[in-house]
Formats: structure tokens, C-alpha cells, sequence
């Protein structure tokens, strides 16, 4: 006879979530102690968290509908006393899901303290296993940088992965596919263990207007956001269509007129565009999806960039992590047609891409969240950084112009672990 092994049984958790006053909270992240913390912050607003309630690891094609299962049971369970009830606030689970059905690992996480803030309204949340004591104080020591960061290859050297590139462009001309995402990686080493809340705080203050994250020592800043529910109504911010900034401000403005010209770059844009439209549209009663992009302005890069907008009509049975699973991967991190695209970066990129281009972000108890792309990211491991960029690759795209592109992307996390 076998004897399977029993799943654990889902705990039962209380959360309570009380108004705090917004000068407590004023500089989230100096609040955020070392111990397994988590991180979703815009323009200094969102929350921190620390400590595991319950946590859920998950794995394979199925990583996305077991964790919201999982969810689903725990919130059912729950007790919950929300004195606020904003975005953000009653029980919370912050997720980092693997960007391919195989290799790699997803991660859902209940934190034991939760500090937020939205606008002049700030709040605190605790939660519990029933029966168990409520999470205790915890120090708060300094944040320490890193220090000794050396840099080295990753999978790929840079004339490896121009070849790569290369590769792609031919399949796109034999007329395999349109475009397809290409990544690659770099590895920082640092002489001690490293302390994620120092890159943390620093992207959160060089690139405010992007989203900042961590989760299970996946982090970054990143300027997409792959959909956002909230009562009701849905926003994804598709970006696709680069172009690296110089620092002279006259010549960068000339160079986002170029980009809102570029016909590479608005086809490139128009496939992310429709893949997202087209993954949101069985879920709304209505959208909006602008004809044009705008121009996004960010301190090391400009992306084409449009905001598609709809009205939901599947709130109570389809959770914001459904949403993201059916949107992912777009095509501003895969490639048209998906499926095509997705087999060729598995086939050629040479590289696990983990939890990079997956989604992050967060969900609360009626499914409501926010779920980011996890782009100019790292995943942290010890002394080790693993850093991620990616490049969308068309017909005309030219290897050294998109290596080129790549290192551009890295700046954001390269400037944050070696404190520049
Ligand atoms: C895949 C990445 O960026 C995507 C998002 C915006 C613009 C992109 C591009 O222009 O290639 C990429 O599709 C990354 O930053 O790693």
C-alpha cells in the first residue's frame, strides 16, 4: 500500500489592521527590519512587511492556480478585523512567480506585520496562526550596503548573446515568428552576505516613479505593471519600444520624438499592446485601449508606453493572480506569437530566467492587487546578486544596439548594489 503524503492544512490566521498616524510611518523602509522582509513601494507610498504568517511554494504550469487556491482557503479561514479598508490593507500575501512553467520556483507569502501608507491615510497590520502568540517587536537595525561588489558574466558573454540575438533575427526573417524577449544575466559578488533592503532603498529613491519590490530576494524597480484591481476596475501599463537616455535633457527630448516616430519601435509596441488587450478582454464588460503610446521618461531609459483601462466583470470568481496568469507573459516579455516565442527563448537564450520577467506584486482578501513585471530586477542569494535584463528582438534589430540596450538596463540594480 502507498501512503501518500497529506498536504499541510491550511492555518488559520488572524489579522487585524489598525489606522496609524502617517508622521509614524513617514519613510516606510526605515521601519523595515532584516528578517524576511517584503517590499511593494511607488512615490514613497505602498507597504513593507515582515516575518511569515503562512507561506506557499509553488512550482510548474500550475504555479499560478494552486497559489490562489491556496489563498482562496487561507482568507476563508480567517479572521479579520480591517479598522482602514483601503487597497492594502486586511490580510495581504505578496507573490514572486517564476517567469517559465519549467525550471524554477514561486513564492506567496503572508507577512507578520504589514506598514502601509496611501496618500494622508496610514495603517498597520498584524496577523497571526490562531492560537498563537501575535508577532512581537522587532528591532530594527541599520541598514548595511554592500560592500566589494565585483561584477562577472552571467550564462552568456556579451559577444555570445549578440550571436544569440543574431540567431533570433533569422528566425524572425525566415518568418517563424514576429519577436521575441531576449535576456540575459550578470552576476555581482559581494564580500559578505547582503543586506536586500540597501538596494531596496536605493531604487526606491532613484526611480520613485517605478514600482520597488522585494519578495523572497527576488527585487528591483520596475516601470510596468502587468495589472492592477482594485473595486472593480483594471489597469495594465504596457511598455515595449526603448531608447537610452544620454543626460543632456535638450537631446533626450529630441530622442523621445524619435522613438514616438520609430516604426520598429511602434510595431514592437503595438504586438505588446494587443497581447495584453486581447488577455484582458474576456474579463471586462468595457476598456479602453489608447491608439497611441506615450512617451515614459525614466532616469536611465524612455520607453513607448500606453495604459489599458477596463471595467471587470468577473471580480467575485476571478482573482487579480488569475488576471496576471492570463496576461503573462506578454509580449513585452515573451515575443508574438507567445507560444513561438517562449519555445525559441527556451531553445536559444541559454539562461533560467527564475523569477525574472514573472509576475510581483501583491493580493488581498477579495483577490483585489497589484502585479508588476518583474523587470530591471535581481534575485539575491547570500553574497550573490544575479542580475536581469531583457531586449525585445524584431526583424531590424541590430545585436550591438540591443547589448547596448541591455547594459542600460541594468544601471538601475547595478547603481543600487554598489551604492553609486
Ligand atoms: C524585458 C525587459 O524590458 C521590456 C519592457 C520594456 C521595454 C522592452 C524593450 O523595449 O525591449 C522590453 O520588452 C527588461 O527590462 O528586462
Amino acid at each position: 500500500m502507498t501512503n501518500h503524503p497529506t498536504p499541510p492544512a491550511t492555518p488559520s490566521l488572524v489579522a487585524v489592521t489598525e489606522a496609524v498616524e502617517v508622521a509614524e510611518v513617514e519613510a516606510l523602509l526605515d521601519h523595515l527590519p532584516r528578517t524576511e522582509p517584503v517590499t511593494w513601494l511607488r512615490n514613497g507610498e505602498g507597504m513593507v512587511g515582515w516575518g511569515v504568517a503562512a507561506r506557499i511554494r509553488t512550482t510548474g504550469p500550475e504555479r499560478f492556480r494552486d497559489a490562489d487556491k491556496w489563498w482562496a482557503e487561507l482568507c476563508d479561514q480567517a479572521q479579520v478585523r480591517d479598522d482602514v479598508d483601503q487597497p492594502g490593507t486586511g490580510l495581504l500575501a505578496f507573490g514572486s512567480f517564476a517567469f517559465a512553467d519549467q525550471p524554477g520556483d514561486s513564492v506567496l507569502t503572508v507577512p507578520s506585520v504589514i506598514l502601509g501608507r496611501r496618500g494622508s491615510v496610514a495603517w498597520r497590520t498584524t496577523v497571526h496562526v490562531e492560537d498563537s502568540p501575535a508577532p512581537a517587536a522587532v528591532e530594527v537595525e541599520p541598514r548595511v550596503e554592500p560592500t566589494g561588489v565585483l561584477f562577472s558574466d552571467g550564462a552568456l558573454d556579451g559577444e555570445t548573446w549578440m550571436g544569440v540575438v543574431a540567431d533570433a533575427v533569422a528566425r524572425i526573417d525566415a518568418g517563424d515568428l514576429e519577436k521575441v524577449v531576449l535576456a540575459r544575466d550578470l552576476i555581482a559578488t559581494a564580500d559578505a552576505e547582503i543586506d536586500v533592503r540597501a538596494p531596496v532603498a536605493h531604487l526606491a529613491t532613484h526611480y520613485p516613479t517605478c514600482w520597488t519590490f522585494h519578495v523572497d530576494g527576488m527585487f528591483g524597480a520596475t516601470p510596468e505593471m502587468l495589472v492592477r484591481r482594485e473595486r472593480g476596475l483594471v489597469t495594465s501599463r504596457v511598455l515595449a519600444g526603448t531608447i537610452r537616455r544620454t543626460g543632456d535633457d535638450e537631446r533626450d527630448l529630441a530622442l523621445a520624438a524619435t522613438l514616438a516616430r520609430s516604426s520598429k519601435d511602434l510595431e514592437e509596441h503595438e504586438y505588446a499592446v494587443r497581447s495584453v488587450a486581447d488577455a484582458l478582454e474576456p474579463h471586462c464588460s468595457s476598456m479602453n485601449v489608447p491608439e497611441s503610446p506615450f512617451v515614459l521618461h525614466l532616469p536611465n531609459v524612455m520607453h513607448l508606453a500606453t495604459d489599458v483601462n477596463g471595467v471587470v466583470h468577473d471580480a467575485a470568481t476571478v482573482s487579480s493572480l488569475r488576471l496576471a496568469e492570463s496576461l503573462h507573459p506578454s509580449a513585452a516579455v515573451g515575443g508574438t506569437p507567445t507560444p513561438v516565442a517562449v519555445a525559441l527563448i527556451a531553445e536559444i537564450e541559454g539562461m533560467d530566467r527564475g523569477r525574472y520577467a514573472g509576475p510581483v506584486g501583491w493580493i488581498d482578501a477579495d483577490g483585489d492587487g497589484e502585479w508588476g513585471i518583474a523587470l530591471r530586477s535581481a534575485s539575491v542569494d547570500g553574497a550573490q546578486v544575479r542580475l536581469f535584463a531583457g531586449c525585445g528582438i524584431v526583424g531590424d534589430s541590430a545585436p550591438e544596439a540591443e547589448l547596448a540596450e541591455s547594459q542600460a538596463k541594468f544601471v538601475p540594480v547595478r547603481d543600487a548594489v554598489t551604492g553609486a
